[in-house]
């Protein structure tokens, strides 16, 4: 997919994927994977997810790492407000900097990372479902890579893929499998149907709409 998707999605603001409250899956289980504050925490293709915010709220350090820097302002400038936190903008050579005590948001292509010196979990919502077949592949690898394979929490989206174009994409349990379980212990938390939540899915043709949550723990 390329960046000029997703940079004409937020500048016609059509992010239909954004929530405007913390995600559900993330206060159910965040709790359960025991993290301890002072910890990193990875977001990649955070966009403006409040989860952000929430996770420096338990005291973690957050990267977020989002292609439109539409979007890591607006994020920049929700932490602040609502954490009242002093905010620097330092622009790179391909990429812009927001730093905050406790939270680096990164405008920048995900696939132009270098590996980061220190990550211990990493949370993927709408990551991974957000890229076609032919770039989850590389995402996967690049992840594994810029994280040293930092355990994740991972939710995913699955339905019947000829039926809607994406994204969101679906993706199977297998291919979950597949990026990850060589490298990976992987364990479903949960599965749950989300058509009835979900009109506007079942107007595109949809009669279901699964939602699976991970748990990734590096073997
Ligand atoms: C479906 S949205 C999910 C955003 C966020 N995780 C959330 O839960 O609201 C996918 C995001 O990935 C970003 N994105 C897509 N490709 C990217 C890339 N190569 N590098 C960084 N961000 C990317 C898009 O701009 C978009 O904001």
């Amino acid at each position: 997919m390329q960046s000029e998707f997703w940079h004409e999605k937020w500048q016609k603001q059509e992010i239909g994927f954004h929530l405007d409250e913390v995600n559900k899956v993330l206060l159910k289980y965040w709790p359960t994977l025991n993290a301890r504050p002072g910890q990193t925490v990875l977001v990649p293709l955070c966009g403006k997810s409040l989860d952000v915010v929430w996770l420096r709220q338990q005291g973690l350090t957050v990267i977020g790492v989002e292609l439109s820097e539409l979007a890591i302002a607006e994020l920049a400038d929700t932490i602040s407000t609502e954490l009242q936190l002093p905010v620097e903008r330092e622009q790179q050579e391909q990429a812009v900097v927001y730093r905050m005590p406790g939270v680096t948001l990164i405008a920048a292509d995900f696939f132009d990372l270098s590996p980061m010196a220190h990550v211990d979990w990493v949370y993927d919502r709408a990551a991974l479902v957000a890229l076609p077949e032919a770039m989850r592949r590389d995402y996967a690898r690049q992840l594994r890579a810029v994280s040293g394979c930092a355990p994740q929490l991972l939710v995913t989206l699955d339905y019947h893929q000829p039926s809607m174009s994406g994204p969101p994409f679906a993706l199977s349990d297998e291919e979950v499998q597949q990026h990850y379980s060589s490298h990976y212990h992987i364990e479903v938390l949960e599965s749950r149907e989300l058509i009835e939540q979900e009109p506007r899915f079942r107007e595109r043709g949809l009669d279901s709409f699964i939602q699976r949550t991970y748990k990734l723990l590096p073997r």
